[in-house]
């Protein structure tokens, strides 16, 4: 058997991300061994009850020990504090990466705390569900999916490489991209799409009863497709707009006044605008489709991608 790339990987938060990268290093043999940290010693249990690691501990500084890599795969605020708790344990060499959504504020947060020596590779993933927590997880989520990579100037090659490498082999692209650029097209991407969908389902939430149950039963008319959005974990999503808010409130800006100018067409009735606008977005949905990023597939939820296809 070949060697494994890393001899020991640490994940920090052990949920939907953290799990299926669990999940996708045993299948594809990435580790020699897998330590996860949890806040509480039931939550340790139950990582070792699911078999996603070989040993979990709720102090971050043991769970870094001897660790090659050590991957942050918790909601982004909690990066600081968990990077000035692990920092005494990181070897000389180890690698520190992330899966935060955002990552100027990741740079911010963690490089502070690493000692000298150990290599910072933040990196995202563009692959997740509305699901959370250790049991959504699954080893496909990576698959056919780009992953940005952020690195510092001046990174250690090296490390730089065996990163990308382990998300190639789950089956991922690998990009690299400046973290200003990166939280950028996110908040246009992912960000705004998100605070999007909490609002209009939030709106149709604070409607009177009657209309509420009828916006639940007629969902299939469009509204649906942003429950699943909106459905999304709620901590993880606070932590990305206050982390990412120059970016999310510059494109929020564009969009607002992109919506105005389509409540002025409506307004006026001009259908020619209207027309031509709706026209120009089906093909960016044909680009989406054409790449392969139309669907996840979610073994909890099988029929899921036929239906988007
Ligand atoms: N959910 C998604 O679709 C995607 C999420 N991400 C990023 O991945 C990161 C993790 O998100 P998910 O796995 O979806 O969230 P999750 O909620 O499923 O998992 C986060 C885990 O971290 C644990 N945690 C929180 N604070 C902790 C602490 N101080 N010490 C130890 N564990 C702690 C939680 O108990 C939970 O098990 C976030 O930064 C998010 O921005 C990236 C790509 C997609
Ligand atoms: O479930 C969806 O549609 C997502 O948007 C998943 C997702 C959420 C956050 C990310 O940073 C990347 C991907």
């Amino acid at each position: 058997m070949n060697r494994p790339l890393f001899d020991k990987v640490t994940l920090i938060g052990v949920g939907l991300i953290g799990s299926s990268l669990a999940r996708a290093m045993h299948r594809h043999g990435l580790a020699g061994e897998i330590a996860g940290c949890a806040r509480t010693e039931e939550s340790c249990a139950h990582l070792l009850e699911l078999e996603l690691c070989d040993t979990a501990h709720s102090d971050p500084a043991e769970a870094v020990q001897d660790a090659d890599l050590v991957i942050l795969c918790v909601p982004v605020s909690a990066n600081a504090a968990l990077a000035e708790a692990m920092a005494p344990g990181l070897k000389r060499g180890a690698i520190v990466s992330d899966v935060g959504s955002v990552k100027q504020s990741v740079i911010r947060d963690v490089d502070p705390f690493l000692p000298e020596g150990v290599h910072f590779i933040p990196g995202h993933p563009i692959a997740g569900t509305e699901h959370s927590g250790p049991e959504a997880g699954f080893a496909e989520l990576f698959e056919n999916r780009y992953v940005i990579l952020t690195p510092p100037p001046g990174s250690d090659e090296e490390a730089l490489e065996k990163v990308a490498q382990l998300w190639r082999t789950c089956g991922s692209t690998v990009e690299i991209m400046e973290p200003g650029h990166h939280d950028k097209v996110l908040a246009i991407t992912s960000h705004l799409p998100h605070l999007i969908a909490y609002t209009i389902v939030g709106t149709a939430a604070n409607l009177e009863e009657s209309e509420r149950r009828e916006v639940v039963k007629y969902s299939a008319s469009g509204f649906r497709d942003f429950t699943r959005i909106a459905a999304s974990d709620p901590i993880m999503w606070r932590d990305v707009f206050l982390n990412n808010r120059e970016a999310v409130l510059e494109m929020l800006q564009r969009f607002n006044e992109d919506i105005t100018a389509l409540q002025r067409a409506i307004r006026w009735g001009e259908g020619e605008m209207l027309e031509s606008r709706f026209q120009q977005t089906r093909e960016i949905r044909r680009g989406v489709v054409e790449l392969g990023q139309a669907g996840t597939f979610d073994p909890r939820e099988p029929e899921k991608v036929k239906k988007e296809e």
